[in-house]
């Protein structure tokens, strides 16, 4: 029998995932102020096409027809993001009262359309006037987002299922300030680390205020984990794996499931630029979380000599190996070495150069293909007894790649952004079909 959803048990949650910055547009609207990303988009050389999220799907004013979208798929879930600049513009003070409006209707639309809302607190999109004042290497915007998370909950309520308080640490902390591929495109490691550090005490800060609200909501965070595997099993090759897998793994997983920085990564660092951790700090950021939010997409093939990939490995169109295995192994390691919470793959997905084909149709059957083997991969952990509870796809709609434009489509939605159209691919109706439950006879 070809994988089904019957395969899962039966409350195993399907669902969807996006990002405010990535659809909304209206990048003015409504007493929105720039974030970060409306700064970085428009230094020039930083977007490999040269857009912006002014406009993205416009999901600000199609969001009803998107929600329309969601439930004729037949998806229980849908992941999306709070838009900081939208609720608090200027980070601290004043409420912005249409922000929240959105919000509210977005949630209670969600609800009428029998689909679960699932709320990330933050995916990105930092007020401008926050990193003008040092942004997260700034340990008071720790602060300004607990805030900022309370002023959400206390208004979206247990109408939302759960609360992510972070999409991805590492891509906020490394990626942003140490690699410097996304906003603010710093190049600085004790400033990533400090950044990472405050993303911790942040998580800890808004746990605090969002339990103190007696929510029924599910509590917990989202990282993204990149199972890494050495090239050879020589010494060399493994020592980098495992380095690989403290800085992208460890660094982030332990504060908030152990309670400590891993030691070997802490060593590895060196005084130099390590953060300054106060005490109670990672008391806080170590507080039970009801659910962990998996982001996988691939491994780390890591050779300390060089070594690549066999010739036929599989890419998608970002340039990242097709490795469906590393989602169970990862799932099973997590397992293995840490007392987890509820699991969610909160985002798993591919993107390929989709087009729109004469007959009006988008034949991504490479999308299909790599999502039925992520799925039974989930499936494979599910019966190795990892307690994985749902999976969302990544993404609903084709959007802002972030330092990539729109020049990369992740979306099962195909958006024509110059008409603001959208197709649903075969992806979609491929999923459509695994969600649906055959009505006995
Ligand atoms: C290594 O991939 C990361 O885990 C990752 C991949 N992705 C992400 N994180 C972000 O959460 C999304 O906003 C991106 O659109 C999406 C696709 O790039």
């Amino acid at each position: 029998m070809p994988l089904s959803r019957q395969h899962f048990p039966s409350n195993f949650l399907w669902g969807t995932a996006t990002a405010s910055f990535q659809i909304e547009g209206a990048a003015h609207e409504d007493g929105r102020l720039p974030s970060i990303w409306d700064t970085f988009c428009a230094e020039p050389g930083r977007i490999s096409d040269g857009s912006n999220g002014d406009v993205a799907c416009d999901h600000y004013h199609r969001w009803e027809q998107d929600l329309d979208l969601i439930q004729s798929l037949g998806l229980s879930a849908y992941r999306f993001s709070i838009a900081w600049p939208r609720i608090i513009p200027t980070g601290t003070g004043a409420i912005n009262e249409a922000g929240l409006d959105f919000y509210d209707r977005l949630v209670d639309g969600l609800i009428a359309r029998g689909i679960q809302p699932h709320v990330t607190l933050y995916h990105w999109d930092l007020p401008q006037t926050l990193q003008d004042r040092g942004g997260w290497e700034n340990r008071d915007t720790a602060y300004a987002f607990a805030d900022y998370a309370a002023v959400v909950a206390a208004r979206l309520g247990d109408r939302v299922k759960s609360y992510a308080t972070f999409n991805e640490p590492w891509c906020v902390s490394i990626l942003s300030n140490e690699i410097g591929h996304h906003a603010p495109g710093k190049q600085d490691r004790k400033a990533a680390l400090a950044v990472a550090h405050h993303l911790h005490l942040a998580h800890g800060l808004a746990l605090s205020r969002l339990r103190a609200l007696n929510l029924t909501s599910q509590l917990g965070i989202v990282l993204n984990l990149t199972p890494a595997y050495p090239a050879t099993d020589n010494e060399a090759d493994r020592t980098a794996a495992t380095l690989a897998d403290g800085k992208g793994n460890r660094w982030f997983l332990d504060p908030i499931l152990k309670g400590q920085y891993p030691h070997d990564i802490w060593e590895h660092y060196g005084a130099e630029v390590l953060p300054n951790v106060l005490p109670g700090d990672l008391e806080l950021a170590s507080q039970p979380i009801d659910f962990l939010g998996v982001n996988y997409y691939s491994r780390a093939f890591v050779s300390a000599g060089g070594k690549t990939l066999p010739e036929g490995t599989e890419y998608t169109d970002m340039g990242w190996e097709v490795y469906p295995e590393g989602l169970r192994d990862l799932l099973v390691r997590l397992h293995r070495d840490y007392q987890l919470p509820d699991l969610y793959i909160t985002e798993n997905g591919a993107a390929y150069p989709d087009v729109v084909s004469e007959d009006g149709q988008v034949h991504d059957g490479e999308r299909t293909q790599y999502l039925q083997r992520h799925f039974q991969s989930a499936l494979d952990a599910v019966q190795a007894g990892v307690p994985l509870k749902g999976y969302f796809v990544w993404s609903l709609l084709d959007n802002f790649e972030w330092a990539f434009g729109y020049s990369k489509r992740f979306g099962i939605v195909h958006v024509d952004y110059a008409t603001q159209k959208r197709t649903v691919k075969d992806s979609a109706l491929w999923l459509r079909d695994f969600l649906r439950v055959p009505t006995p006879a």
